[in-house]
Order: structure tokens, then sequence, then C-alpha cells
């Protein structure tokens, strides 16, 4: 299957990626299950080693030529069994490949002696020697380019030593047409095997990452949502409720101290002369006033109680489970404070003052319109009143 990306090229005739890289996170990622298997693999070969010592007994008896190949046999199954123990410690032995392909040639090396002890089993020794070949490279997890080379010094060896035996150059090239047979199937079985493992491996690896993008892709829009939802609901000058998510926070806490049976009052606060500051000291310096009034109260209110930007130099409070004469005294408070804390213009401090009207809503206003229309005519008497003050309406 084609593969979108060049990293995930695989090299047709070795059947490796062509990245160095992702060949190397590949041998990574295969590491643990080729240990188990070639763990397994390993186990069974030692075995059937030591099995087939038996039949060299049956054929040669307790004689010298049996001691010999049993001695083969069991440095071997040893060696093997070494392996077999270290394996489970060094697994990435599995994956590198080198180790195994050594076990290998040991093994074509110590399965020599066989060709000279046993002549009455010369053909069918040829044959052996080719089922181990085709198993070898279908069975035992390595490389293919390692496990040609170990399937090559298995066959040069076969092939020498079929020659010094003084086999005729027939029987040789008779030996070498017949195992090139489990050679080449064992080396094309392995090509589709490495070809499909590596490609099932990009797909892992194209998915996970189309997966990772996929979420980081849904954070960002989470976060836009959570951006446009709070640009929806909050003033950008100063990060307060808006007029309109205003009116549904009063209702709900209207209807909230309705159930619990307590006051909700609302406020609002005009900024006195606050076109004289913007003249002054520019537009720059009158939005650093209302962020500084919006700062200041947000910070001496309750938690409970919401402050809103009505829209130019006028803010809204909302404190709800308060009563009036409550209420009055959190405005004046207020008021004193905006009094007593000066914004900073030009690094010099400049004293803000602002007319402020509250009021108790009353019983029948369900919308916060009917409440504001007393308290906007509360401003306007605080204005004319001189300014700077509270006006309970
Ligand atoms: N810097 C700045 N100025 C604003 C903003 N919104 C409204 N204004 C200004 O606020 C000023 C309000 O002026 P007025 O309505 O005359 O009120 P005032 O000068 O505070 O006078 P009083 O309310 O009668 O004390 C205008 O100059 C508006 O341009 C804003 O977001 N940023």
């Amino acid at each position: 299957m084609p593969f979108s990306s060049e990293r995930y090229r695989i090299s047709s005739l070795w059947a490796e990626f062509a990245d160095p890289a992702v060949e190397k996170a590949f041998l990574t990622h295969m590491q643990p299950m080729w240990a188990r298997n070639l763990r397994v693999a390993v186990f069974v070969w030692a075995g059937l080693l030591l099995a087939f010592g038996l039949l060299d007994l049956q054929a040669l008896g307790w004689s010298r030529d049996f001691f010999i190949l049993a001695a083969c046999r069991i440095v071997q199954s040893a060696l093997l069994f070494g392996f077999a123990w270290v394996l489970p410690r060094r697994p990435h032995l599995a994956a590198s490949g080198y180790a195994v392909t050594a076990l290998e040639i040991i093994g074509f090396f110590l399965f020599m002696p066989i060709y000279f002890l046993r002549p009455d089993i010369a053909t069918l020794t040829i044959v052996v020697l080719g089922v181990m070949v085709l198993t070898m490279m279908l069975f035992v997890p390595n490389r293919l380019k390692l496990n040609m080379v170990a399937a090559t010094v298995a066959v040069i060896l076969a092939l020498t030593c079929i020659a010094l035996k003084g086999r005729g150059a027939e029987i040789v090239i008779g030996a070498a047409i017949f195992l090139s047979l489990p050679v080449a199937t064992g080396f094309f079985g392995t090509q589709q095997l490495a070809k499909v493992q590596r490609q099932q491996f990009a797909m892992f690896n194209e998915a996970r990452a189309a997966n990772r993008e996929l979420r980081k892709e849904m954070e960002r829009r989470k976060l836009l949502e959570e951006e446009l939802k709070r640009q929806a609901t909050t003033d950008p000058l100063t990060g307060l409720f808006n007029r309109r998510q205003y009116e549904m926070l009063f209702r709900r806490e209207r209807e909230r101290c309705r159930r619990q049976g307590t006051g909700i009052c609302v406020a609002m606060a005009d900024l006195d002369h606050f076109k004289a500051l913007n003249d002054e000291f520019g537009h720059d310096a009158g939005d650093a006033a209302l962020r500084h009034v919006a700062g200041l109260f947000t910070a001496k209110l309750r938690e409970g109680d919401v402050v809103g930007r009505f829209g130019g130099e006028e803010f809204i409070i909302l404190l709800p489970d308060t009563d009036a004469p409550e209420a009055e005294r959190v405005i004046e408070r207020l008021r004193g404070a905006l009094e007593a804390n000066p914004v900073m213009i030009e690094g010099q401090p400049r004293t803000l003052t602002a007319t402020f009207s509250v009021s108790a809503v009353r019983a029948g206003e369900r919308d916060i319109v009917d409440t504001l229309r007393r308290v906007d005519a509360g401003l306007y008497q605080g204005k004319h009143a001189g300014r700077n003050q509270v006006i309970a309406v």
C-alpha cells in the first residue's frame, strides 16, 4: 500500500525503511514482540537439536562419531539456551539481529561434522538443511539482509562439505540448485513479511499522528470557542460582563434570590467628568482609567456580587442577597474606595470619582430594564446634586 509520506518509503529489495531513523523506530517498536517470538523459536530450535541427537545414537551407537556429533549439538543447544536466558534482559538483541545471525552461523558450522560422520544420510542431510534454512528465514524474527547472510553461509558451508567429501561436481551443483529453492522462498517470504510489518507500522504511526493532530485541533477549537464565548459575554476593554450577559445574570440571580427569600439590589456608577479626562490625556488614558475602575470595583466587592460595564463610562453592579440599606452601605464604601485610589496617568496620580445610584429590585420587576429606569433617574439626580455621591432610589 503506498504511503503519502516519503518518510515511510520502504526499499523494495531489503524491505527496510529508507529513512534510517524510521527503521530504528520500527525496530524499537517491534523489539518486545520479536524478543518473545525469538525466545520461543530458540527453545524449539535447541529442543529439536537435542532430539535429533537420538537419531544419531540410533545410527552410530555409543561411538566416537556419535560423541563428536553430540558434543556439537550440546554446545549449540547450550548457546541457544544461554541466548534465551539473556534475551528478556537484553531485548534489543532481537531487534538488531546481529546476535541471532551469529548464533545461526555458529549453528551451521557445528552442523558441518554431520556431512562427514553420517554419509549414510547425505541426501537427507541436505533436505534437512533446506528445511532448516527455510524455517530459520520464516520463523526466526530477523532482518532480511542478515537472514540472507546466514542462509548464504549455510549453503556455502554445505556445498564446501559436499565437495570436501569428494562428491562430484554434479552432486555439488545439484545440491546448490536444491538449496537455492528454500533460500529463494525464504527470501521472498521474509521480504513480504518485512514489508507488511513495516506498512502496518507506518499506518499505525500515521493514524497516531493524525489522532494527535485531531486532538490538537479539538483543543484549539475548544480554546477558540471559549474565547468567542468570553468575547460574547465580556467587555473587551475591562474584562467585565457586557450588557447582554448582564441581563441574563440578572434574571438568574433575581430568580434565585426570590426562591431564597433574600433581597437583590442593582447599582449604577457613572464616572464624573470623564470627558474632560479623555480630552486632556487622550483616549488611551481614558481606557486605562476605565480598566482601573473595573479592577477596583471587582476587588472591593464580594465574590457573589457581579460587576458589568454598561457602556461608555457607566458601570453596573448587581448585589444579590443584599437588602437596600446594606446595598447603600456597600456602594458608599465603593464610592469612597474610588476616590481614595487614584489612577496613575502619565506617572501622576489622578483622582477619579463617580456618581452612584442604587435600588432594591421590586417584586413586580422581572426585567433589569424596569429597575434600571429608576436607577438611571437616581444617577441623573446625583449628577445634578454635585456628583461623587450615592443616591438610593
Ligand atoms: N477612553 C474611553 N472613553 C470612553 C469610552 N466610552 C465612552 N467614553 C467617553 O466617556 C465620555 C463620557 O462623557 P459624558 O457622557 O459627557 O460624561 P462625563 O464627561 O463623565 O460627565 P458626567 O458624567 O456628567 O460627569 C465621552 O467623552 C466618551 O467618549 C471608552 O471606552 N474609552
